[in-house]
């Protein structure tokens, strides 16, 4: 059963993709250095259109917690979604503050790096309601760009990486440069609790309604 997960959601948008029963989820950016940055007042009035209908995570890359709490409280977040330097105890605080909580994670560049990355996703065990597993920051980024590159990682090493015999991890969703025409492609390699995308259903850096209801479509077989 895989969810879907709309982000990079701006005031303006057509939302009506939103009550479609497989996304479960929309987000909202709060990274100031991102072009999808919402500032809170109006991430509010978006917030409440989705709501009725899925949970509205907020991503954030490195702000304070207490920050990040007053942010959530203030636009009336369902969750929070940690994209930095975050680790387990700033997520703990974040759950007891009554989010769900999903900590985003960089997919290691060598597969030889699969196990210690398998220890760090470990200790989120019964922390966090998900882990995003994203794609690494591509070597050309952006000065100040911290995510959404809309790239792909190499999705080949997933089904090695989550399939070891160890302490159970929490509900493992994918990200990075997921688009309608290759999210078929990852479903090969592993089902995911849920996919997360943002650039591959944009158009000229907006939302497209004609890729979410693409991948709506793509998803919906594995739903
Ligand atoms: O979308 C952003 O601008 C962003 C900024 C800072 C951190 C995360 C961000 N987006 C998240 O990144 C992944 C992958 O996105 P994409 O599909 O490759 O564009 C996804 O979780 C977005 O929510």
């Amino acid at each position: 059963m895989t969810q879907l997960k709309i982000c990079g959601l701006k005031p303006g948008d057509d939302l009506t993709f939103a009550s479609h029963p497989v996304v479960t989820h929309t987000g909202i950016v709060f990274a100031p250095n991102s072009r999808r940055y919402v500032d809170p007042d109006r991430a509010a009035d978006l917030a409440r259109a989705l709501a009725a209908s899925s949970t509205v995570m907020g991503v954030f890359v490195d702000t304070p917690m207490d920050q990040v709490l007053d942010i959530a409280r203030y636009v009336g977040l369902g969750g929070i979604q940690l994209h930095g330097k975050e680790g387990p105890e700033d997520c703990a605080r974040a759950k007891a503050a009554g989010y769900e909580v999903w900590k985003a994670l960089p997919a290691p560049r060598n597969a030889g790096h699969t196990a210690p990355f398998r220890q760090v996703l470990s200790s989120y065990t019964g922390v966090v309601d998900a882990l995003l597993i994203d794609a690494p920051p591509p070597v050309n980024a952006a000065a100040g760009v911290t995510g959404g590159y809309g790239q792909p990682f190499d999705w080949t090493h997933l089904p090695a990486l989550l399939a070891q015999p160890t302490e159970p991890l929490p509900p493992i969703w994918i990200a990075g440069g997921i688009r309608p025409d290759n999210v078929r492609r990852l479903f090969a390699h592993l089902h995911p609790a849920g996919v997360d995308v943002s650039s591959g259903v944009e158009t000229e850096g907006r939302k497209s309604p004609e890729k979410i209801l693409a991948m709506i479509e793509a998803v919906s077989p594995y739903a």
